[in-house]
């Protein structure tokens, strides 16, 4: 499956009702059987992903978007395990990738091959954007991550933010992956909030459990919307969008950017009595 996400601009933005909401920033049927899904977004050019091998190994096709002889002649892609233990092969080389490790594949590699696993119930996650240049293609564990500990559980933010495919861990052209984990009793992410003009991101929440949901905010500080979010469903947040959400429970999170820098610390902070 394969859909298209226009850049939106603020003014219009504020205009949208929920389903437009919805239908310009949630990204929904990421993993059908033996198939993978691909949202091509205007945001960077950045395409959001999943891929579920249940019965057969599925190779990663140039989608008709890219006008391209293969997905990567132009493009680098990261890619997180969010199921069982799994292997892709990178141009006839295998990678075994644990639950919540990363993947990153660079440029110029010609065939990508996602493969089952025996319970069937492999799954991967992926952000693939435009690269200039090749960088090698390599596997991060959360021994290789830069991990960072956030908040408090007296502030319901306490969280685990690993850092996997960033800068200060391998190279890149654009693409930035990591996974964010929600202690027990605490439901807030990215709270205190924040923009980056420079950057594009998009979320994808998982580990949330049955009859609970993620409650996300998106739009400009002061003209905020809210999308109520399922267990491996992702939504975009366009570069002049804070990004942040409460869940009924704890859960985790992948986020992911492309744009102007590499720099995960350009952010542009925002006072909690500013928003509204
Ligand atoms: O919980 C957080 O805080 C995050 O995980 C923030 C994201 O990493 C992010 O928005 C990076 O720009
Ligand atoms: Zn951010």
């Amino acid at each position: 499956m394969v859909t298209t996400r226009y850049a939106v601009h603020p003014d219009d933005f504020k205009h949208y009702d929920t389903a437009r909401v919805r239908e310009s920033c949630l990204l929904d049927n990421l993993f059908i059987d033996d198939s993978i899904t691909h949202h091509y977004t205007h945001y960077d050019r950045l395409i959001v992903g999943g891929v579920k091998p249940v019965t057969k190994p599925v190779t990663l096709e140039p989608i008709d978007q890219l006008k391209a002889e293969f997905y990567l002649q132009r493009r680098e892609i990261g890619i997180i395990n969010v199921g069982s233990a799994g292997t892709i092969t990178a141009d006839g080389k295998d990678y075994s990738l644990k639950y919540k490790e990363a993947l990153y594949i660079g440029r110029d590699t010609k065939k990508v091959v996602f493969h089952p696993s025996k319970d069937g119930k492999a799954l991967f996650y992926f952000n693939s954007a435009p690269a200039h240049t090749t960088y090698p293609t390599r596997v991060v564990t959360h021994a290789d991550a830069e991990t960072v500990e956030l908040g408090a559980l007296e502030s319901s933010n306490h969280r685990t933010i690993r850092k996997l495919i960033v800068n200060s861990v391998i190279p890149t052209c654009q693409v930035q992956m990591g996974l964010t984990e929600l202690k027990t009793g605490s439901v807030w992410n990215t709270m205190p909030p924040h923009t980056h003009d420079r950057r594009m991101e998009a979320y994808f929440y998982f580990e949330v459990p049955e009859n609970h949901m993620v409650c996300h905010f998106l739009g400009q500080p002061q003209e905020t919307r809210h999308i109520w979010m399922k267990n491996n469903q992702a939504v975009l947040s366009p570069p002049w969008s804070i990004h942040c959400g409460a869940g009924t429970s704890n859960y985790c999170f992948i986020w992911g950017m492309a744009g102007e820098n590499l720099d995960y610390s350009d952010m542009d902070g925002l006072k909690l009595g500013d928003l509204k």
